[in-house]
């Protein structure tokens, strides 16, 4: 609640909110906001803070509202100077404003959304409008709506007045931060932009949006200061750009500003040794042999970060800055030699975190720094697995073949399915290197086949996946899970993709009732789980429950076409008799 205090002269008079007596003060939350289209907001009047108080739950949804309305148009306020002093307007600037304006509008409580409009060609402009606008569409409490127009006029329009007025069709709808992602390669403006963005809500103690409460007079001399600190910044920035542009990568891939890579503190342990790895700067490797399935390491994170905040790198950077602080010199020293792929365009505890965090679950947005696993280098045809054991609050690493001695020890930083060209791009784009592993090595017609029988395992991963074959076309999914795994043993890949696989083989036989066949998938699934994460993991023990009742999963009995008991795995049919069974190649 605010107090009835506020910087404005207190001329007016009014009835108190709550007595009806006359009274001089205004909620100073509320006061002067602006008025949406016609409707202007009356002012809330009280004669005392007790009245005030008293009247508080009465008036707190529409003082809120009110509140952020205030705070919009400071946003805009602040924008308008701010998109003038970086100097590009369109699409250019919904990208380069990207990472301020997700800062500015963070705690906002507001949907912003980025929308592209055009004027409709059979009418006559009448508002001066150009013909293709970008804006930013913002919704208050799903019930007002307001355009901040990127090319044109601050302060916000409420968006029927603005789409009436400039006789406007929309055109794409978009996400706030969408524009900036579909750019793959930022320009050294809009990357220096980010940096400098980062260090202001550093100032500001992680919340860039925290003056736009403040008093009129605050807000003012505030919004001069970042304005002020952005335009003194260009120059930086664009020496920073050249810098940048300056600091292409060499023949490897790798930045030339790359950090020389100094040797880690990490004592040996008896699997593995942290060395100098030629070419990749530091990586992991065997000191002695390590069966397949061994559990090479498990690690508790030094530092977390929550998901979905990869494009606010100041909250980004508190974060992480709030759990260094904490940490002993040792640790802070370990995490600051980690390998930075970042430099010069994101802070560098930012950068590093960028370069080092594994995700903390299957496809989990969350991710962790470990000071031992950050050092293992990626091979698309990885030796090794990490997963995120939930129950252990570890990330393991486990050995999916044989390593031999001296060998390096090499996980997968990209999804398995991807192309030879899609793999080269998020490594090089997300890491600064160019992959020569034994799969990227392989002469152009090798790779063209392997490229195919990707192509072909996303296509039948997705046609499996959908939902609806298993139980419309069950026999054709299930040949399909079948045609998955040969090309998976062809492109020979290592076991980390296998779970998957079984695990839709078992979904197609349970949504169709055959207990049996599912848990032979489920064993299947779980043998191959043991050995990429262990038999301690929450997953693990999760399908060692439906090889033990086939019947717990959730699809159980969607359909009974295949109705069949779990004892009715037959035990006295040779191995390929058996695998035809399990198929359903001939009528059992
Ligand atoms: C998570 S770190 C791995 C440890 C890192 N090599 C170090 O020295 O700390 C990721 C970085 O290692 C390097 N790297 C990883 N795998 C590589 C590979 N197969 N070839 C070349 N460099 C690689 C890249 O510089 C990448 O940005």
């Amino acid at each position: 609640m605010k107090s009835t205090e506020s910087d404005e002269p207190r001329s007016e008079c009014g009835r108190c909110s709550s007595c009806s007596k006359e009274a001089t003060n205004r909620c100073a939350g509320c006061v002067d906001a602006p008025a949406y289209g016609k409707s202007t907001p009356r002012t809330t009047f009280y004669c005392s803070g007790q009245c005030q108080k008293a009247h508080w739950s009465a008036h707190k949804v529409e003082c809120k509202a009110l509140q952020t309305r205030k705070s919009l148009h400071r946003v805009a306020a602040v924008l308008a100077p701010v998109r003038d002093v970086i100097g590009v307007e369109g699409k250019q600037a919904m990208v380069r404003l990207a990472a301020f304006a997700a800062e500015i509008f963070d705690g906002l409580n507001v949907t912003v959304e980025e929308v592209i409009l055009t004027t409709t060609s059979d009418t006559t402009d009448t508002s001066g409008l150009s013909k293709t606008r970008h804006v930013y569409k913002v919704t208050i409490n799903d019930d007002e709506t307001w355009v901040l127009d990127l090319d044109g006029p601050f302060p916000p329009w409420p968006w029927s007045d603005y789409i009436r007025r400039g006789c406007l069709k929309v055109d794409s709808i978009h996400s706030l931060g969408f524009h900036r992602r579909a750019v793959s390669v930022l320009d050294p403006i809009t990357r220096a932009l980010v940096f400098q963005v980062a260090s202001m809500v550093t100032a500001h103690g992680g919340k860039l949006g925290a003056f736009l409460k403040g008093s009129k007079a605050t807000f003012q001399d505030e919004t001069n200061r970042l304005v002020e600190e952005i335009r003194g910044a260009m120059t930086a920035v664009k020496a920073a750009a050249k810098n940048i542009t300056l600091s292409a990568s060499n023949d490897n891939g790798q930045p030339l500003n790359a950090p020389s890579h100094a040797p880690s503190q990490s004592p040996a342990t008896g699997l593995y040794r942290i060395q100098a790895v030629p070419g990749k700067g530091q990586g992991m490797v065997a000191t002695s042999k390590i069966p397949r399935g061994t559990r090479i390491l498990s690690e508790a994170p030094a530092i977390t970060t929550p998901g979905g905040l990869e494009h606010q790198i100041g909250r980004f950077q508190t974060i992480i800055s709030r759990q260094l602080d904490k940490l002993d010199d040792q640790t802070r020293h370990r995490f600051y030699a980690l390998h930075n792929n970042y430099e010069g365009v994101f802070p560098p505890i930012a950068g590093i975190f960028k370069t080092n965090a594994l995700p903390l679950g299957h496809k989990a947005s969350e991710g962790g720094i470990f000071l031992e696993a950050s050092r293992i280098n990626h091979s698309c045809k990885n030796n090794a697995e990490n997963t995120w054991n939930k129950t252990l609050g570890k990330l393991t690493i486990h050995a999916v073949r044989d390593i031999q001695p001296g060998e390096e020890i090499t996980i997968s930083y990209v999804d398995a399915f991807k192309s030879y060209d899609e793999r080269q791009h998020h490594l090089q784009t997300g890491f600064g290197f160019s992959c020569d592993c034994e799969r990227c090595s392989a002469s152009p017609a090798e790779r063209r086949h392997s490229d195919q029988r990707l192509r072909r395992l996303a296509t039948l991963e997705k046609e499996v996946g959908d939902g609806v074959g298993i139980v419309a076309t069950p026999l054709s999914c299930l040949w399909k899970t079948r045609e998955m795994l040969r090309l998976l043993r062809e492109e020979v890949m290592t076991e980390s993709c296998f779970p998957r696989v079984y695990f839709d083989a078992f979904q197609v036989a349970i949504a169709n009732g055959d207990q049996a066949r599912a848990r032979v998938f489920a064993e299947r699934c779980y043998a191959s789980r043991v050995v990429v994460e262990g038999d301690d993991n929450e997953d693990s023990r999760w399908v060692k429950s439906l090889v033990e009742k086939p019947s717990s999963h959730r699809l159980y009995g969607t359909t009974m076409k295949w109705k069949q008991a779990a004892k009715k795995v037959p035990c006295d049919l040779g191995e390929e008799e058996f695998e035809s069974w399990l198929w359903k190649d001939t009528p059992w």
